[in-house]
Order: C-alpha cells, then structure tokens, then sequence
C-alpha cells in the first residue's frame, strides 16, 4: 500500500475549462476558475498555486510554477452528463451512457397529480427555475394557500420547495420520500428529489441548511464498494453519502457549509482511520456557481485555500490529499446550470520526492482506478490508475 489514507475533496463546480465536446451541452467558452480570475480584483489562491495550479490552465494571475509541490493535471468527464451525480459516480469508477430524464417543460400532468393525491397538498411552479428567484415569485403565495413549490433544472431534479413555518420539515421530507419513489418509474426516471426549506418574509425568504438530497443508487458498484468490501473506512463528508446513496459508505457526516466540511475534513484527519475520506464542498456550486456570482465564488475559493495549510498539516507521512471537481459552473458563462467543463486535479503528500505533471486524463476515474490500485481492491472496468506516476 503506497499511501495509507487518502483525502479526496471534491470542490463542487471548479471546472477548469470548456471540454472539447462542451458545445453539445450549451457550454462552448466555459471556465469556471478562468472567469472567476478575470473578474475578480486581487483574486488570490497562494496555497493551491503552490500545490500547481497556475500549470493545469492558462489563467489570469496564475502563472505556471517552476517546481509545484504537488502533482497537477485535469481529467475530461466521458459519460454524458454534467451533472453531481454522474461527475462523482465517474470520479469512483462509473462511465453513465444513458443520461437521467430531464423536464425543461416541467413534469409531466400525470406525475404531479399522483404527488398531490399522496400527499394532500397542491403544487405551484412545476418548471425549470433558480432555487432563489423561485422563492421570490412564489414563496409569498405557498405562505398563503400551503401549496408545494416544486421545480427543477437542466439536471434531472425533482426540488421541492417548502416554508418551514407553513410546512414542517418532517412533512417536507416525508413527501421528498413520496416524490422519490414516484418519480423513480421507468417513465419518470429522475436522478434526485431535493428537499429545499427555507425560512423568512417575502423580499427576504432565505434557504436553511436542512436540504435534503434523495438520490437513486448507482448503477454498479464503485471503487468505494470494493473499499468497503475490503474492510477499509470510507468516511463520506457533506453530501456524499446522498450522492451515493449510501452504496461504499462507511460512515457518514453532514455539513453546514463549506468552512464545516473542511472543519470536519481537518477532524477526521487527526482520527486514526484507514483508507478514504471523501469530501464535497458544494456552497462554490450552490451559494455562487448556479447564483452567477463570480466575486463571491472567488472570495469562496479564498477561504478554502486559506485552509490548505491546515489541511496539509493533518497529513501523516504516507497519505495522500486531492483535490477536484466534479464539474464546471461558470458564473459568467449565461444562464445558471452547470457547464461541460475539464476538472483539476491536484494531489499532495508529505511523501513526494519529484511532482510533476499528470497531464490530460481521459476520464474522471483514472482518480478511482488509482485509489483501488493504492488500496490493492478491484477497480472497476473504467479508468487507469497514475498511482505508478507519484514518486
Ligand atoms: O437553483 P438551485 O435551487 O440552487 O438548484 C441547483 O441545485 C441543484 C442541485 O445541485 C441543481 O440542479 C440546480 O438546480
Ligand atoms: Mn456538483
Ligand atoms: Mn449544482
């Protein structure tokens, strides 16, 4: 086993540039980390620089760094979708080919009808929509008549919108559970149903941290299966442990925000456990990336970098810290889905003599081929492992 644990933390969003099949999805000219370097006054990551990220893309202020401290690349997503699930399912091991049922004109009559029926409340919106901007046109109105906001977006989400004053929380996801297994027909085949609560006056209606993800299995198992498996921990931070329904967990913490990822990310590395700890930071991609806020993305991506220290500290000699993405999210780039982007990846440990350049990944799980390869479990049939490059 060359590294003992590793440290995986996905940063919701930061893509790295516009991938070459990028007009299929809408996308042609995104980059996430490129637009936010432009537009944002003294943007400044001091830390990930070093690690190498100023040699993975050409970006403002970001020059390319004689002798990094860790090794740095970027990996092209295969499977057609551009969405958390299909970009961290591909990270462990999975290629999706047949992409989730998207709904640009809303649900279909049928599916909303039987929602209703089970669970005795009426539903308002039904189309594609900003969390945000929802709440502001209709928030007012669930507050009058108790009615559901439902809505979703270029990825194939059932959101369910609710006052937490009008609605209690328990029968938000008590219906959140309803909507799953509905839209889990053949006919409807959704990858998630998001329970979204918010709280506040009209003008001033603001989201609670008691989101709740309900997301489908994946399709086969992943490198965090075989970890799991194998007896080793698979310490699923933040919303993993939704995004992989549980499959390959082996113990689970929520988050608040990204400062509380990190936090317990930084916990759990002075625990004594064997194997992976795996991290997603999703207020990049749901506090700024869908908000088209590129000066607050930024200022995000600062106080994450402020913490690399922190994190590198939290290292024993033989362990590993990546970093990556899972897709892109252009705050500049029109619109406010996700966009068909290239991830970074930058990995350090204690141990490295020689960092050097990984180059162009042809798929996302080279990152999982190369932990199964460092655990010594099954890989899955997608990806080739770099573990034989970190020297
Ligand atoms: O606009 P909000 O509610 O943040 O929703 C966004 O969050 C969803 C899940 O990440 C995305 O599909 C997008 O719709
Ligand atoms: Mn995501
Ligand atoms: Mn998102």
């Amino acid at each position: 086993m060359r590294f003992e644990r590793i440290c995986l933390i996905v940063l919701d969003s930061v893509g790295i540039g516009e991938l070459p099949d990028a007009k299929q999805f809408g996308d042609s000219g995104a980059h996430t980390l490129g637009h936010i370097a432009e537009k944002v006054n003294g943007f400044a990551l001091p830390n990930l620089q070093r690690m190498g990220l100023g040699s993975i893309a050409d970006i403002k202020g970001f020059p390319a760094t004689d002798s990094p401290e860790g090794y740095y690349g970027k990996m092209a997503e295969v499977s057609v979708g551009k969405d958390t699930m299909t970009g961290h399912w591909e990270l462990m091991g999975l290629r999706i080919t047949t992409p989730f049922n998207v709904f640009p004109d809303g649900f279909p009559e049928k599916l909303i009808s039987q929602f209703e029926q089970e669970t005795g409340r009426k539903v308002i919106g039904n189309k594609p929509a900003s969390g945000t901007e929802i709440l502001d046109e209709l928030g007012e109105e669930q507050m009058k008549t108790g009615a559901w906001i439902v809505y979703t977006s270029a990825d194939s989400v059932f959101q369910l919108a609710a006052h937490e004053d009008i609605i209690p929380l328990e029968e938000l996801y008590r219906a959140c559970k309803i909507a799953r297994r509905l839209t889990m027909q053949d006919e409807f085949a959704v990858g998630r149903v998001i329970a979204r609560p918010y709280l506040g006056e009209p003008g001033a209606f603001k989201r609670t941290p008691n989101r709740h993800d309900y997301a489908v299995k994946p399709p086969a198992p992943t490198v965090m299966n075989h970890l799991k498996d194998a007896g080793l921990d698979v310490i699923a931070i933040g919303k993993i442990n939704d995004i992989f329904d549980g499959e390959g967990v082996t113990k689970a913490t929520s988050t608040k925000s990204n400062l509380d990822g990190i936090q317990k990310t930084i916990e759990v590395l002075g625990s004594s456990f064997k194997g992976l700890a795996f991290t997603n930071l999703v207020d990049f991609d749901s506090l700024f990336g869908h908000r088209r806020d590129p000066e607050g993305y930024g200022r995000s991506l600062e106080e994450f970098d402020a913490y690399v220290p922190q994190l590198k500290a939290g290292l024993g000699p033989k362990d590993l810290l990546i970093l990556t993405a899972d897709h892109g999210n252009d705050p500049v780039h029109p619109g406010t889905d996700h966009t068909r982007e290239y991830v970074p990846i930058l990995l350090y440990s204690p141990s490295f003599q020689s960092p050097a350049s990984l180059g162009v990944r042809g798929t996302f799980s080279d990152l999982g081929a190369t932990i199964a390869d460092n655990f010594g479990v099954s890989a899955t049939d997608q990806g080739e492992s770099f573990l034989h490059l970190l020297k």
